[in-house]
């Protein structure tokens, strides 16, 4: 059996030094206040806004929640942002995805202000991570790389295989682990024989959201699975690995829940803080 990479009890760890940063923030009179956007009711948007209040609030960051209905205009949501833009009480701005279809997602990230955007999606700071400046991290890359750091596991030289090729995940974080000299290939469902490439990976990350899509015979002996998937799947959350076999040929494995998802939710507060930190010239 492969070896747990615990992500819960790490979120758990950097959130206590977190807190004692942002309590010495609002010693100075610095209260962190960010602001979620989410639009109709997502299932997996649903349990990030769960997990996220209840870790802003132990931390100590405020959290405002702006609910918007499923056909909400692209002019109603523009005029949201620039409100939240021009509010100074506001260090951070993201908009929960998947967005419904009558929104032009591109041009509603494009107008958050940079030194607001979170979750580092706005064409400013997509452009410094690729140029390796980063002002500030995507949570669930971040959530990664603190991850394997925590545990050790070397990146240099190694063939990492993301699956999944979103703007959230897949992207930024083959950004990511390519500064750390691996040797990135993104693959999607559209890839044909996924395994051809699978099996050559020494860390193998599952994004594509669909349950069972890494199954035992498309891993290498000793490869490090990284699971971000969070489907809900016979009522249950499952993410995209088969878990029950592969754990039984990989080294180490992140569980769904527990794994990386506790870590993103931990990562985006540590976004947050950075930002109301610069805006305060720290
Ligand atoms: N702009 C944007 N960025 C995102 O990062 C983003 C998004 N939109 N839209 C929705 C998805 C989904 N997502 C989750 C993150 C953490 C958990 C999480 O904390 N899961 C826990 C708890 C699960 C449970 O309650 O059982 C776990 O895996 O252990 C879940 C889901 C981020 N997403």
């Amino acid at each position: 059996m492969a070896q747990l990479l615990d992500g819960k009890h790490l979120a758990d760890l950097r959130a206590t030094k977190l807190k004692q940063k942002v309590t010495h923030l609002k010693s100075e009179g610095i209260q962190p206040l960010f602001c979620v956007i989410n639009i109709g009711n997502d299932p997996s948007s649903k349990i990030y806004l769960k997990t996220k209040k209840r870790r802003a609030k132990e931390i100590g960051i405020k959290q405002k929640l702006f609910q918007l209905s499923s056909s909400v205009t692209q002019k109603e949501l523009l005029s949201l942002i620039n409100c939240l833009n021009e509010e100074e009480k506001v260090n951070g701005i993201m908009i929960q995805l998947p967005v419904p279809g009558q929104i032009d997602l591109n041009e509603a990230l494009a107008a958050i202000d940079p030194e607001k955007d979170v979750d580092c999606l706005t064409p400013a700071n997509v452009g410094r991570l690729w140029r390796g400046d980063h002002f500030v991290e995507p949570a669930t890359a971040h959530g990664i790389l603190t991850l394997l750091d925590y545990y050790h596991i070397e990146l240099k030289g190694k063939n990492v295989v993301i699956i999944g090729r979103s703007s959230i995940v897949g992207k930024p974080l083959a950004a990511m682990m390519l500064e750390r000299d691996a040797t990135v290939s993104i693959l999607h469902l559209k890839t044909k024989k996924l395994s051809e490439y699978t099996k050559r990976a020494d860390v193998l990350v599952a994004a594509a959201g669909q349950p069972n899509l890494v199954t035992a015979d498309m891993v290498k002996k000793g490869a490090v699975i990284i699971d971000v998937g969070i489907n809900r799947f016979n009522g249950k959350i499952v993410g995209d690995v088969d878990y029950a076999h592969v754990t039984n040929v990989a080294s180490y494995i992140t569980p769904v829940p527990g794994g990386v998802g506790p870590l993103t939710v931990e990562s985006l507060m540590e976004q947050v803080v950075q930002l109301t930190r610069r805006k305060h010239g720290k």
